[in-house]
Parts: C-alpha cells; structure tokens; sequence
C-alpha cells in the first residue's frame, strides 16, 4: 500500500445498490483493494458525446477513498487517492423519493465534468476524472488543503487581513474568473465557499455545478445560485452575461475585507429583496483603501454594463500589486483622485 493511501487511513465502499456503507478498517481494505469492483460493476459510465467519455471515466482500480470531510447541498466530499496522488472525492446521490431533484443533480453533474474536463489553469481547481453509476455519481478533483476561502475568513478577526493579502487572493480569484470568462463559461455561484485554498495561499475557482456556457445560459428562470453573492439582475431572473460573476466577485472582495458575511442581519430573502429594490449593497469599512472602494463600488454597479470585465479588473489589480512591490505601504497612501492617470500606469506596469 502506497505512503499516499496510507495517510488517508479509512476507506469506504459503495454497494451495489450504490449507496455508500461504512468505512472500512485497514484490514478490511487489503480484501477491497479499492472501489472499482463496487462502482464500477453495472457499467455506469458518463454518456457524453464523442470521445470525451474515455478521457474522464475514472479509472477505479486507481480510487482509493478515506474520511468525508465536507458536505454541500446534495454532495458529500471524501478525501482520497486516484494515480497516486492526494483527491477530494465529491459524492453525489440522486435522492429516490424526489425525482425532479434527481433530474436535476445529474443534468448538473454532467454540466460540471464537462466544464471542469475542459479547464487548465493555475487558479481553477484541476479536475481528474469522474463516474457515474447511478444514483450516486463522483467528481475526482484535486484536493486542497487550506479548505474554503469562506473556512479561513471565518478564523480570522473582522477587518484583520492585511490590505496586501487581501490584494494577493483577489489577483489570484479574479486570473481564474478571466480564464474561465475567456473560455465563453459564466460561473454563476462565485462566493468565498467555491474558492479553495491550495499551496502557499493560492486560490482556486471551483464548484461548476451551476456554471453554463454564456451561449447557453438562457435566463435564471428556477435557478439556485446563493442570494448574497447574487447580481440584481440575475435575482429578478432576466437574461444575465459575464458580469454577474464581477457583481460576486466584488462581494467576495467585501469579504476579504471583512471576514463577515453578508447581509448577515438579514434572511437570503430579505437581502435579495435589499440589492434590487433599494440597491443595497454590504458596508464597507471605513479601513478600506480607496484603490479597493473604488474598484469594487465600480463592480458592483446595479449597471451591469458599468461593471468592468476581468481583463480590466485583473490588469488594475496587477498593477496595484507592482506598485506594492515599490512601495509595502502604497494601498494605504493611495490617494486616486489626486492621481487620475494611476489606472493608466497601472495598465502601462502590468504590459511592460
Ligand atoms: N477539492 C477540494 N479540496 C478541498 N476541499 C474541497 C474540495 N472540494 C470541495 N471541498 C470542500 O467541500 C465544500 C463543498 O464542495 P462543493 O461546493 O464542490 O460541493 P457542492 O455539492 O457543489 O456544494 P453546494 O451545492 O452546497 O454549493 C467546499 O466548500 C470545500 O469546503
């Protein structure tokens, strides 16, 4: 048994009925060797079009699966082994008494591997394989340590992170929204919980789930994204574009500024019923540098199209992090009016 394997400790087994039973000891694992012969017997792999379908079936043999150690709404997620290598394991199953939901979560499932199969970037969480034998399908991804944005702000004191940080997580969050705006994909449920943090604080977009092709979004008719994070025009469920994730992405800065939640005095309801009826939006705090106000009072414009995109948002926010480099204290100094053309030298420091 490999060091890899060993470290996780327990395993689990999926029945045949596919249901997920209890762990299983050391001993009970040698005589289960791994999943394969549980999850893989009927057959139950993604029926996709083209070829694609060999590249993401998981290898089973190769699977090995330890503790659950987080839950979503209809997902459990379990630390595991595929290839030798460290993987969070997402299990979804299909509940029996509701059908409309089952529908649901496997139209979902099949939308995220394709999504996730498609997507390479540092800053987007690498997806390994998946399966699907039905009712329980599973998601093979790469597993990172440092858990959820939303975890780690929740361990820190209000307003406490460092300005420089929090323009640290916000470069790394806003390259992988313009990789994946780039690759014609709107998120659609960008919040602190869907950002992982890997190795040395880089964070990581993950949770596609709901996530669509710009071409293919249609409109938010019965859509289920979270209320907080969520762009006004996307809560009164008209057509919406790419600019609905630079709304969230301005929330989730709010976040890194505050370490709260938001609208925390108020139900999901009320909150949504705040953002498009009185154009609420979560206070920021007086310690807020004014390089970041601005930006983001820019990106969460109840306008979508005064929003900007993430070319531009990732441009000023590289130029800021230039800027540090010369000078540690330059986002509490900053003074934007008193310096129009500082957009542009960001821009200038950021291409040359
Ligand atoms: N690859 C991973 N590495 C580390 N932690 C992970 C990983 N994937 C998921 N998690 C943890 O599990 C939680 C839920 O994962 P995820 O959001 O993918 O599930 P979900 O079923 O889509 O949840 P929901 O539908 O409630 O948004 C994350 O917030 C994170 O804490």
């Amino acid at each position: 048994m490999n060091e890899s394997i060993k470290k996780i400790g327990w395993f689990n087994r999926i029945s045949n009925n596919g249901k997920l039973e209890r762990r299983l000891s050391l001993g009970e694992y040698k005589r289960a060797e791994s999943w394969s012969k549980y999850l893989v017997s009927s057959g139950g792999e993604i029926k996709a079009k083209g070829d694609q379908m060999e590249e993401w079936s998981a290898d089973m043999s190769q699977l090995f699966i330890g503790n659950k150690f987080a839950m979503g709404r209809h997902s459990r997620i379990y630390r595991g082994v595929y290839k030798q290598q460290d993987v969070a394991v997402k299990l979804i199953s299909q509940p029996e008494e509701d059908r409309d939901l089952a529908i649901m979560l496997e139209k979902q499932f099949i939308s995220e591997v394709v999504l996730l199969f498609r997507l390479h970037h540092p800053n987007i969480i690498t997806f390994f394989a998946a399966c699907k034998k039905p009712p329980v399908f599973c998601i093979i991804n790469e597993y990172l340590s440092g858990g959820s944005l939303r975890a780690y702000l929740h361990q820190q004191e209000p307003y406490s992170l460092n300005p420089n940080l929090v323009l640290k997580l916000a470069v790394d969050i806003a390259r992988g929204m313009q990789y994946l705006h780039s690759q014609g994909i709107i998120h659609r449920d960008l919040k602190s919980e869907n950002l992982l943090l890997g190795e040395n604080m880089c964070v990581k977009v993950a949770d596609f789930g709901i996530s669509c092709l710009e071409s293919q979004c249609g409109n938010a008719k019965g859509f289920t994204g979270t209320y907080r994070w969520m762009a006004p025009e996307m809560i009164k469920e008209k057509k919406h574009t790419k600019k609905i994730d630079v709304y969230s992405f301005a929330i989730v800065m709010w976040e890194l500024l505050t370490a709260l939640t938001p609208f925390d005095d108020m139900t999901p309801e009320q909150a949504a019923f705040a953002v498009c009826q009185k154009n609420a939006r979560p206070p920021l705090p007086a310690s807020c540098p004014r390089a970041f106000r601005e930006l983001i009072n820019r990106c969460w414009s109840s306008n979508p199209n005064k929003r900007p995109g993430f070319d531009e948002i990732v441009k000023v926010l590289e130029g800021y992090a230039k800027l540090i480099d010369q000078d540690p204290d330059f986002l509490a100094t900053y003074e934007p009016r008193e310096d129009p053309t500082l957009f542009k030298r960001c821009f200038r420091c950021h291409t040359s």
